[in-house]
């Protein structure tokens, strides 16, 4: 004798998991209902199956008949996608779409202000190309801890994981493009790197420094990241990076010399905010470094990283008191093993920035950890000269795409081609040397931007400006007022 239906329904399980529950409770009505009851019943549970059986088949054709690529956010792939996707006919008509407000390219004026990008959200998104049937897959997920994150997939129809590759590196090359002629800033989230902004490349000539000191460091640079270099030092046993620190005032273009280098040799930048880390992520950061980047390291006295003499005169293991809440997070030792490069990749360039170096630990800037240190210092005459041809270069005012936008141009009065050296040179004269940064120059001149005779003839009043401005601002930790920092 068969079993009777009821009995069966267990086994639906096996084939539709989750269906038996439902039906086990509607069983009895679908039995004892009257007939117009019984119909809906039926009509009801049909539906259900339908829904229940659609969304099993889909699976089971996307397990067995689809190929996948995930790609995690944490990862430059996540950005390669999203930008190609955005840019699809799909992304546009889909109907549950995630915006964004896409800075970068904000422009001045209501209609170019704050524009919007959509891309599509929460779902998975069908969609077409090159005659093939593709899924994209984009929601929000919930890890451990309670963290959230954003997830994206993208499958297609069929079993060669190359036709997903092809696209994967359609989207590379997409978004290669978007960021050709900028440099990759990459900063942490926790534990992770993430692309947080991409910058115009800064070319090297804009920064003002001496001219020797310059090429010499280019050189240097340009050296080490000779894939001939590499070889050198592997066959030696040595660890393929280098250290560079950056030490003066403020405003003397350190970190605009930084991100133009990694502009120069077209490396992604990636800055690292101390105060913000502990021991254990400041490693895995480390570790997570691409082969070829310029880590740069800002302010690294601003940690109150200094090792002392400690009673047992154990000096390599003992650390000043921390001085700030921040400074109690990465241990000089551990930063001091991260820069050897222990579990790092090879080839990276590190940069570290300071306004004291006579506060730093011998230990961190010894060579090895930083090969060339280099003085950014305040403006002498050649440095103000500089600034001031670069300021008024007729060619760089002719060719400035942002110069013409807005309206701004030389006085026909002032065209001051032939008459720049002389200028230059009066400029010099009424600046007082070594006393100003290069960016409190540049912002006098900026705020004379179409007119250099008004900059010189402005220079007493700013000059008397300033003094007085830093006499009312002045603080007892003021570079400019010694050595007794208070670090
Ligand atoms: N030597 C320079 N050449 C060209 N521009 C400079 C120079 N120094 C400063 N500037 C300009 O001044 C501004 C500040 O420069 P930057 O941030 O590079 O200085 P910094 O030395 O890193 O300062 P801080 O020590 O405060 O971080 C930038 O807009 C930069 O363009």
């Amino acid at each position: 004798m068969k079993p009777p239906l009821s009995e069966q329904i267990p086994l639906l399980d096996f084939f539709l998991p989750g269906l038996a529950p439902v039906l086990s409770s509607v069983w009895p009505l679908l039995t004892s209902a009257p007939s117009i009851g019984r119909l809906l019943c039926i009509c009801g549970l049909l539906l259900l199956i339908g829904k229940y059986a659609s969304e099993y088949l889909g699976k089971l054709l996307e397990t067995y008949f689809t190929s996948t690529i995930e790609v995690s956010y944490y990862n430059e792939a996540y950005d390669m996608l999203i930008s190609w996707v955005r840019s699809q006919p799909f992304a546009r008509s889909a109907h549950t779409s995630l915006a964004t407000v896409d800075l970068k390219s904000s422009k001045s004026g209501n209609a170019n202000k704050k524009p919007l990008h959509y891309s599509p959200w929460n779902g998975r998104f069908y969609f077409r190309h090159k005659h093939r049937l593709f899924v994209f897959k984009h929601h929000r997920s919930h890890g451990a801890f309670g963290h959230t994150r954003e997830e994206a997939s993208i499958s297609y129809f069929g079993r060669n994981p190359s036709v997903l590759r092809e696209l994967l590196d359609e989207c590379r090359l997409h978004y290669l493009g978007l960021v050709k002629n900028k440099t990759c800033v990459f900063e942490h989230q926790a534990e992770e790197w993430k692309p947080s902004k991409s910058r115009s490349k800064r070319d090297i000539s804009t920064v003002v420094l001496n001219k020797e000191l310059k090429n010499m460091l280019l050189d240097d640079a340009s050296e080490f990241l000779n894939p001939a270099t590499q070889t050198w030092y592997s066959t030696r046993g040595i660890h393929h990076q280098r250290g560079y620190i950056f030490y003066g005032p403020p405003g003397t273009g350190k970190s605009s010399f930084a991100f133009s280098i990694a502009g120069h040799f077209d490396l992604d930048i990636y800055v690292l905010n101390i105060p913000t880390l502990n021991n254990h992520t400041l490693k895995t950061l480390f570790t997570e470094l691409p082969r070829h980047c310029v880590v740069l390291l800002e302010d690294v006295d601003a940690v109150g990283l200094k090792r002392t003499v400690s009673s047992n005169k154990d000096v390599g293991q003992s650390i000043s008191p921390p001085q700030t809440p921040a400074a109690k997070t990465v241990s000089l030792s551990t930063l001091l093993n991260v820069l050897d490069g222990i579990g790092s990749p090879e080839g990276r360039l590190l940069i570290m920035t300071t306004n004291h170096i006579e506060n730093l630990d011998p230990a961190l800037i010894r060579p090895g950890r930083a090969d060339q240190k280099i003085e950014f210092p305040l403006a002498d005459e050649d440095i103000i000269n500089q600034i001031f041809f670069f300021i008024y270069d007729p060619q760089l005012t002719n060719t400035g795409g942002d110069e013409s936008e807005n309206g701004v141009h030389q006085n026909e009065e002032e065209k001051v081609d032939c008459k720049l050296p002389k200028l230059a040179q009066e400029f010099a004269a009424k600046v007082p040397k070594l006393e100003f940064s290069p960016a409190e120059i540049m912002s006098h001149l900026l705020a004379n931007k179409r007119s250099p005779l008004n900059a010189i003839a402005g220079v007493d009043t700013w000059v008397k400006k300033i003094r007085e401005e830093r006499m009312k601002f002045a603080r007892t930790n003021s570079w400019t007022l010694g050595d007794n920092d208070g670090l």
